[in-house]
C-alpha cells in the first residue's frame, strides 16, 4: 500500500522583513499564495528509510536524512514511538533552491502521507506544529490557498481571495541559499532603522477582490535587493517580463525564481513567450493561484 500527496509551490506576494532577531531569524509579514506547480510525495512501507527523487532538478535534491521529507517522517515516527521505515519518493516539479518552497512542500507532503499511511491520526494543530519545527515555510505548504505568515512566517492566518491570479515563473540557471539572502539583507540594512514588518492593507484588499491590477500595484519583496545583489543578472529577467506587459515583476521569496503577474491566461502566455525568447532564464512555467495545500490523492 502506498499514499501519495500532492503539494503546491508558493509565491510571496508581500515579503516584509524586520530586523534580525537574537535567534538569527527575522520577523516577517509574509503573504503567501499557493500556485499550481506541484511536487508529489509517495510513501510506501519499506525495510528502512529510503528516499528517491525524479524530475528535472532531481540531482540537486539531497537523498539522505537532511531531506525535509525524511526529517518529516522521522519527526512524526519519533512522536509515535515507531520506526520511520518508509520509502519516500518525490516526483519533483518545483524548482530546487528557487524561492518557491519546494523542500517545504516535500516536508509537508511527507508528513501528511506518513500520517495517512501509519494511521497516526495527528490533529491539524499537531501537524502544523510539526511543520513549524521543520521550517518557517512548511506550515503554509500544508494549508495552501492564501495566508499571512507572521513570526518567522510560521504563524498563519488564512486570507480571503476573490479570484484566480495568473503567474509566469522564470527559473534561473542556479539556486540561491535562503540563509545567504537573509545575511545579505542584514548587510544591506546596516546603519538603517528597520521598521516592524506589517501586511499591506491595499494588498490584502486586492487579494480579497481578486483584482490583478491592484495586486500588481501592491506587491513587494524586501529580500529582492539582497537577491539582486547576489544575482545581478536577475534584473535582466525582471526587465524582460516587464517589457512583455507583465503587470508586476518580482523575485519570488529569497529567489532566484522571478515571478510575473499577468491580467489573464492569454496575457500570461505572451509574457512566457517573451521570457523564453529573451534568453535571460533557464526555463519558464505558467501557474495560477490560489490552489489547495497538501492533498492526499
Ligand atoms: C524566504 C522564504 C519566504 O517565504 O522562503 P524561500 O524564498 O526560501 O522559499 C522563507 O522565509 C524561508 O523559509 P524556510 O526556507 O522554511 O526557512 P527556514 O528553514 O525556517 O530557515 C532557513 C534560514 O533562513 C533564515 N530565515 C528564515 C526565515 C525567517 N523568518 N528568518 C530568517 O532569517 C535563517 O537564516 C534560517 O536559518
Ligand atoms: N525535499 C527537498 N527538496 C529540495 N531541496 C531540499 C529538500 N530537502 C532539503 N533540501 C535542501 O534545501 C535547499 C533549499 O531548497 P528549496 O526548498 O527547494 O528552496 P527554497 O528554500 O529557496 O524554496 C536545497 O538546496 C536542498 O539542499
Amino acid at each position: 500500500m502506498s499514499v501519495t500527496v500532492r503539494v503546491p509551490a508558493k509565491v510571496n506576494v508581500q515579503l516584509a522583513v524586520g530586523a534580525a532577531r537574537p535567534d538569527g531569524f527575522h520577523d516577517l509579514a509574509n503573504v503567501f499564495l499557493a500556485v499550481g506547480l506541484y511536487d508529489e510525495v509517495t510513501v510506501t512501507p519499506a525495510e528502512e528509510l529510503r528516499i528517491t527523487c525524479a524530475g528535472p532538478d532531481a540531482d540537486q535534491v539531497p537523498l539522505d536524512r537532511t531531506n525535509l521529507a525524511a526529517r518529516a517522517a522521522i519527526a512524526l515516527a519519533g512522536r509515535r514511538g515507531i520506526e520511520p521505515h518508509v520509502h519516500i519518493h518525490i516526483a519533483k516539479d518545483i524548482p530546487v533552491a528557487g524561492g518557491m518552497a519546494g523542500g517545504s512542500a516535500d516536508g509537508a507532503g511527507a508528513l501528511l502521507a506518513c500520517d495517512t499511511l501509519w494511521g497516526t491520526g495527528a490533529s491539524r494543530s499537531e501537524l502544523l506544529a510539526l511543520c513549524a519545527e521543520l521550517g518557517s515555510d512548511v506550515p503554509f505548504s500544508l494549508v495552501g490557498g492564501a495566508a499571512l505568515g507572521v513570526g518567522r512566517g510560521e504563524q498563519l492566518t488564512a486570507l480571503e481571495t476573490g479570484g484566480t491570479f495568473h503567474w509566469v515563473f522564470a527559473m534561473a540557471g542556479r539556486g540561491l541559499s535562503t540563509p545567504a539572502v537573509f545575511r545579505e539583507f542584514d548587510r544591506l540594512a546596516q546603519g538603517r532603522e528597520i521598521p516592524e514588518p506589517v501586511a499591506s492593507a491595499e494588498l490584502l484588499a486586492a487579494l480579497a477582490k481578486g483584482d490583478a491590477d491592484a495586486l500588481a500595484a501592491a506587491v513587494s519583496n524586501d529580500l529582492q535587493p539582497a537577491a539582486l545583489s547576489l544575482f545581478p543578472e536577475l534584473a535582466d529577467t525582471l526587465e524582460a517580463g516587464r517589457g512583455a506587459g507583465a503587470l508586476a515583476a518580482l523575485v519570488s521569496g529569497s529567489g532566484p525564481t522571478t515571478a510575473f503577474l499577468a491580467r489573464d491566461a492569454e496575457a500570461a502566455e505572451k509574457v512566457a513567450a517573451a521570457l523564453r525568447a529573451s534568453g535571460t532564464c533557464r526555463a519558464v512555467r505558467l501557474a495560477a493561484g490560489p490552489v489547495a495545500g497538501a492533498t492526499v490523492l
